[in-house]
């Protein structure tokens, strides 16, 4: 019980905040639409008025021979009037309410990117984040100017409607009772349904998603080729349908029922219409009312029950908006964990570069299974390390936990004696550079693409060439149409596809741009080069690590074999370590698995 008056407080809130997100994102547009939505309510109440002066004025002229025409001409001419600025207003309005619902969306958008970069990595590998992150984008844009209109409205139309509800009482008090009851059963109806439809859409978003997955599989380039090579696209074609069939028919049963239930309301409310004006019809004819009154108070009901209508579905509406908004801001209010701390610790202004795992353990969010176990090791400054290790042994995890993208569950990482927890995250990485194993690939200029590496000087042309020559990437940039200026990949007009050893040579040059930084990360930074540019490479990076902190990752033991210390990792733990002779002296795993892959070359 308390939950649930809780529950309706909290949307109470979310109201008012989206309320108060549209006036931030468009204050004079919101005042615009609050005017004219105001103009737009009276302005029927006038033309009521002048129906029953011209009908008043016309029955008089019959019972009365040569009445001039005039004075019915005139209020005429003023109802046209009316009538004519009623028109003006009501496209006005909708063309500030289109430009409001432009701003607020990409308002709105701005808030879920916004967001997006602040969570944790953790929560790109969580489902349930991504239902809240799709309920956002698919609700999100357009309720926030929904719900402000539905006040506007609410506010206009219960002013409208307290003017005509005057008007009824005074005339019967009955047909002013008639006008309420007859509304009731619409309202709820509506909110029934709101509720429905809104746990219905919570159970459908994973579906829905799923549904979208298998369409992108089937539209987009990433799948294109093993698609028809496997011949998937009918299976996946069909798990989209049986996925959109299921949840077709649940919008179509309800949308459905709800038809129904609103028909049968509808029905009692267009019959109390009917009864309202028997009865006026009966004061009518009885004389105590005359046949322009009979009109205006007839209207009036029609009217009155019309905006007691509205206002309740106005209310309703912002009932059910209260229900798909939670969503949005309950994913504004994810908290990240990684998080700057209160009083970030400084690293010294020239940052030696030392690295120290101190019993580091480590285990996946929402997982037992523990990745990493008490790691113990130290990096010197300038020193190169190599890890090696099988799949899944958790080399990639530790580069991840050293640019702290997860904290260690156990233990501690340090940086020139600093734990990483004490730090900023953002002065964390940029300290580092680095060559993901899954590095991205950006649809941007080539200048861009390597610029990203640096990017307060993206605009710099001389040291995005400087590090696409060490890269062994310009001759390729310069016989691209339009150099360093042509846009990568064939999403976009005129963009020019590289091969895969080529993006990771952009995506090298991208880690070198940042030269000056004291940590450099290369994880499998060459497993899709040639041999030939494999060598120039590491020729290139025995170079540019002389003075840096290095980790390369790698499975080719030829890469790693001029480390000045090499780190074997077996199923989280270190199992050995050494430089090249001592560990092939060892005749451990590493000398076996060296040994392994030259008998290969042999
Ligand atoms: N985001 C994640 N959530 C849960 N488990 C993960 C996640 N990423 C990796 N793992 C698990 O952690 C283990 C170590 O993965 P990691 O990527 O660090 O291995 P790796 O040594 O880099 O492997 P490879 O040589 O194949 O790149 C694997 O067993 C993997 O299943």
């Amino acid at each position: 019980m308390m939950a649930a008056i809780a529950s309706r407080l909290q949307r109470l809130l979310y109201l008012r905040k989206a309320a108060q997100l549209v006036w931030r994102s468009t204050p004079k547009l919101t005042l615009a639409n609050i005017v004219l939505v105001f103009l737009q309510s009276v302005l029927p109440l006038a033309s009521l008025y002048l129906t029953k002066l011209i009908i008043d004025r016309i029955t008089e002229g019959i019972s009365t021979p040569q009445t001039s025409l005039q004075p019915v001409l005139l209020l005429i001419a003023i109802a046209a009037l009316v009538a004519i600025i009623g028109d003006g207003l009501r496209s006005l309005a909708g063309w500030v309410s289109e430009a409001q619902s432009q701003i607020v969306t990409d308002y709105v958008q701005n808030l879920l990117h916004s967001k997006s970069i602040e969570v944790d990595l953790e929560y790109y590998e969580n489902a349930q984040y991504y239902d809240f992150l799709h309920q956002a984008q698919t609700e999100a844009s357009y309720r926030p100017t929904v719900i402000v209109n539905r006040f506007i409205q609410l506010g206009n139309s219960s002013l409208s409607l307290i003017g005509i509800g005057l008007l009824l009482f005074s005339f019967d008090w009955a047909i002013a009772l008639i006008l309420i009851i007859a509304a009731i059963p619409v309202f709820l109806v509506r909110l029934r349904f709101s509720q429905q439809l809104y746990r219905q859409w919570q159970q459908w978003t994973p579906q829905e998603r799923m549904a979208h997955y298998y369409s992108t599989l089937i539209t987009q380039v990433d799948h294109a080729k093993e698609i028809r090579l496997f011949d998937l696209g009918e299976l996946f074609g069909r798990r989209f349908n049986t996925l959109r069939q299921a949840i077709r028919q649940q919008r179509i049963s309800l949308s459905a029922r709800r038809s129904f239930a609103e028909s049968i309301t509808q029905s009692s409310a267009t019959l109390a219409v009917f009864t309202a004006f028997a009865l006026m019809a009966d004061r009518a004819l009885m004389g105590a009312i005359t046949i322009g009154s009979l009109v205006m108070y007839y209207q009036a009901f029609q009217r009155g029950q019309t905006l007691l209508r509205e206002s309740l579905s106005y209310l309703a509406s912002l009932y059910e908006n209260s229900l798909f908004i939670a969503n949005f801001y309950q994913f504004l209010d994810l908290k990240p964990m990684i998080v700057e701390p209160i009083k970030p610790a400084r690293l010294p202004a020239t940052l030696e570069g030392r690295i120290e795992f101190d019993r580091v353990s480590f285990s996946y969010p929402r997982s037992e299974r523990s990745v990493l176990e008490q790691l113990k090791f130290t990096i010197e400054p300038g020193e190169t390390i190599a890890i090696v290790g099988e799949n899944g042994a958790g080399k990639t995890t530790l580069i991840k936990l050293l640019c702290r993208l997860y904290d260690p569950t156990a233990g501690a990482i340090r940086l020139d004696g600093i734990d990483l927890r004490d730090l900023s995250p953002s002065e964390i990485r940029t300290n580092i550079s680095i060559v993901f194993q899954d590095y991205a690939h950006y649809h941007l200029t080539v200048q861009e693409n390597i610029g990203v590496g640096d990017i307060q000087n993206w605009d710099n042309l001389a040291p995005i060439q400087q590090a696409a020559q060490w890269a062994k990437i310009e001759p390729t940039i310069l016989k691209l149409p339009q150099g360093y200026d042509t846009i990568l990949g064939k999403q976009f007009i005129n963009g020019e596809e590289l091969s895969i050893g080529e993006w990771q040579k952009v995506a090298i040059a991208r880690s070198f741009l940042r030269q000056n930084h004291p940590i450099l990360i290369l994880d499998e930074p060459t497993s899709a080069l040639d041999p030939q540019a494999e060598a120039e490479i590491l020729e290139q990076l025995n170079q540019l690590t002389q003075k840096r902190t290095s980790i390369i990752i790698s499975h080719r033991l030829s890469t790693v074999k001029f480390a000045d210390r090499i780190l074997v990792l077996k199923e989280g733990k270190m199992v050995e370590t050494g430089n090249h002779r001592q560990l092939m002296e060892k005749s451990g795993i590493y000398a076996t698995l060296f040994n392994t892959q030259a008998h290969y070359y042999r």
